[in-house]
């Protein structure tokens, strides 16, 4: 379990977090989500102890990370997989992990099976290695001393389609085995399909959170008819309220039936009435960082949430 309560970061006159509080329980993958410069990084630095708090604490399973004994044991971090050290094998790094973690020597062999690195890669400098071996590398280093917890930003970066499908299967299989996970993204498709509860950060404030199907069930219903400048004053004028409206059809903060009654109240046919789901993450992530965006969302950003 890991534990965020009331952590504010500021760097000088900047408040980079602010009042900060979220959970992510074991048996659980939690997302934490937000567009880039939303303060996860800095968050997850706090966790193990590379940034200092201006206020508030992060504990893993009840200890600051200062204060574990044998932290890789109990957490497997992986930060930025581009800062390992670029002139040493895997191999060696993994080596040099289980040493330092006084693990059996077969934990290299077993971490290097797991992530599908081979022999030849496995003795090639890290230098030589794509970000996606290198996130292999890393996801490699976070798990070998079989810890309950880990933390993991951006894991996805550099990954193939083939590559997160097998992320997204070892992090449901270390959930369901009871470990904690929680993994940061500015990706809204990778932690819709990955995670169990989401918590979404803007401009260093938490601006929602709540298991997966309660974030998707709070986006809404999406309804779509031939006349949607109708439909759009039909549902406002019963009193419901339009969170967005496109070409597309119009997404209504209320109930499927609430919105369908409005409609047929005001005598428009409606060709489809559902739960706004996936499409309602995107608004829904779009709607609660807009003013809160430091950086425009790049057309990456957006990609997978097209899917
Ligand atoms: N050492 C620092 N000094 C000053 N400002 C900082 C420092 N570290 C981070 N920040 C600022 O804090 C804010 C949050 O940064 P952070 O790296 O946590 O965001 P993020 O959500 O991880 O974004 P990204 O997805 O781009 O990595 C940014 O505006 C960043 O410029």
């Amino acid at each position: 379990m890991i534990t965020i309560d009331s952590l504010t970061k500021r760097y000088g006159g900047f408040t980079a977090l602010d009042d900060v509080t979220f959970t992510a329980q074991p048996g659980r993958v939690t997302g934490f989500l937000g567009p880039n410069g939303a303060g996860k990084s800095t968050t997850m630095r706090v966790m193990v102890g590379l940034t200092e708090p201006t206020a508030g604490s992060a504990t893993i399973l009840g200890r600051r990370f200062a204060d574990l004994p044998n932290p890789g044991r109990e957490v497997g971090v992986l930060l930025d997989a581009s800062a390992q050290h670029a002139g040493r094998t895997g191999r060696e790094i993994l080596t040099i992990a289980q040493k330092t973690m006084r693990l059996p020597a077969t934990a290299v062999e077993d971490m290097l099976d797991l992530v599908s690195l081979t022999e030849a890669e496995s003795s090639r400098r890290v230098k030589n290695y794509s970000l996606g071996m290198r996130q292999r590398l890393g996801i490699a280093t976070a798990l070998i001393g079989r810890p309950e917890v880990l933390i993991l930003d951006e894991p996805a970066n550099g990954l193939d389609p083939a590559g997160i499908r097998w992320m997204r299967d070892l992090l449901r299989g270390f959930a369901d085995d009871g470990g904690t996970v929680l993994l940061s993204s500015h990706l809204l498709h990778e932690i819709e399909v990955i995670a169990d509860d989401i918590v979404v950060i803007g401009n260093g404030r938490i601006v929602a959170g709540g298991t997966k199907d309660e974030i998707l069930s709070s986006s809404g219903t999406l309804v779509r008819a031939d006349d949607l400048d109708g439909l759009a004053l039909a549902v406002t004028a019963a009193g419901l309220a339009v969170t967005s409206s496109s070409s597309d059809g119009v997404i209504v903060d209320a109930d499927a039936a609430s919105v369908g009654r409005a409609a047929f109240d005001a005598g428009i046919a409606v060709t489809e009435l559902r739960g706004a789901d996936g499409s309602g993450l995107e608004e829904m992530f779009l709607q609660l960082t807009a003013d809160s965006q430091r950086d425009h969302l790049t057309d990456s950003a957006m990609e997978g949430s097209a899917a």
